[in-house]
């Protein structure tokens, strides 16, 4: 999987490059990044990549040609590498909104090219001429898209082969298979007594099925209290048991 990123601020993305697992799976292959700043794409000795915004108003706004220019680039050399082109991303707060199904989407094709938004934004003429998708990380306020694209490839690179090892992916796993989309049950390590606070007895029991009906209760109760549409999304989706509606039951009352 290819990542690019448009962006005034490459070395943001140290963030996954030069961290963890995802860093790990770079230097092994599994995936690859190249960024592209659209200062280097700038004709003028002052390499302006922004401008005041026409009909006025607070701040400036990212210029077309430079954010183009360097997309046709990043296009050019897919081209020359014969990779597949990648739709052109748009992080932005209007764009569609990001979870994990869109990870999982995001992996089965030939990786984005994620341009990322300063100030106070981009120049329509750009958006309308070169990206293919908008997508938002969710309803908040932020500096930089680079802060919107950092999470969505930490999301998509955990989901290649090869790059969360056993361990590792019990939690991927259980967002889709154990917990299959409930929060995650309370998690203890040593010292079995902290500051005079014991670990759930259940945990220490040593027996699986005791363990595991615990921590399938404690996730069914903190999701009805926390995300209760997630309940109802399992419940739809087929993913609760018998045994799980009679907890729930007894919960809702
Ligand atoms: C109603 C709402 C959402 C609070 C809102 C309304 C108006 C503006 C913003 C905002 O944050 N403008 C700044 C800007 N944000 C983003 O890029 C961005 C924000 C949030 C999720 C994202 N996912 O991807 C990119 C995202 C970065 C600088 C370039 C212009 C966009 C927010």
């Amino acid at each position: 999987m290819r990542f690019d990123a448009i962006t005034l601020f490459p070395e943001i993305f140290a963030g996954i490059t030069g961290h963890g697992v995802t860093s790990r799976a770079l230097s092994q292959g599994l995936w690859s990044f190249h960024a592209w700043n659209p200062r280097d794409y700038t004709q003028d000795v002052h390499r302006t990549v922004d401008d005041r915004p026409y009909g006025g108003g607070p701040g400036m706004v990212m210029m077309a040609a430079p954010l183009e220019a360097a997309v046709r680039d990043v296009q050019a050399d897919r081209e020359r590498l014969g990779q597949p082109r990648g739709q052109v991303v748009l992080l932005s707060p209007t764009g569609r909104r990001f979870d994990q199904s869109a990870a999982a989407q995001w992996i089965a094709g030939p990786g984005k090219i994620l341009v990322c938004g300063r100030y106070e934004g981009v120049d329509q003429r750009f958006v309308d001429r070169c990206v293919d998708e908008e997508w938002s990380l969710g309803d908040f306020v932020l500096s930089g898209g680079e802060l919107a694209a950092l999470p969505m490839m930490d999301a998509c690179v955990r989901l290649l082969p090869g790059v969360l090892n056993d361990d590792q992916s019990a939690l991927q796993d259980s967002f889709h298979v154990n917990l299959d989309g409930l929060l995650d049950s309370p998690h203890y390590t040593r010292p079995e007594i902290y500051d005079g606070e014991a670990v759930p007895e259940a945990l220490l029991s040593g027996h699986h099925a005791r363990i595991a009906r615990w921590r399938r209760d404690q996730s069914l109760r903190l999701t009805l209290a926390r995300r209760p549409e997630l309940i109802e999304q399992a419940r739809r989706d087929g993913r609760l048991d018998k045994a799980d509606e009679k907890l729930l039951l007894g919960l809702q009352g």
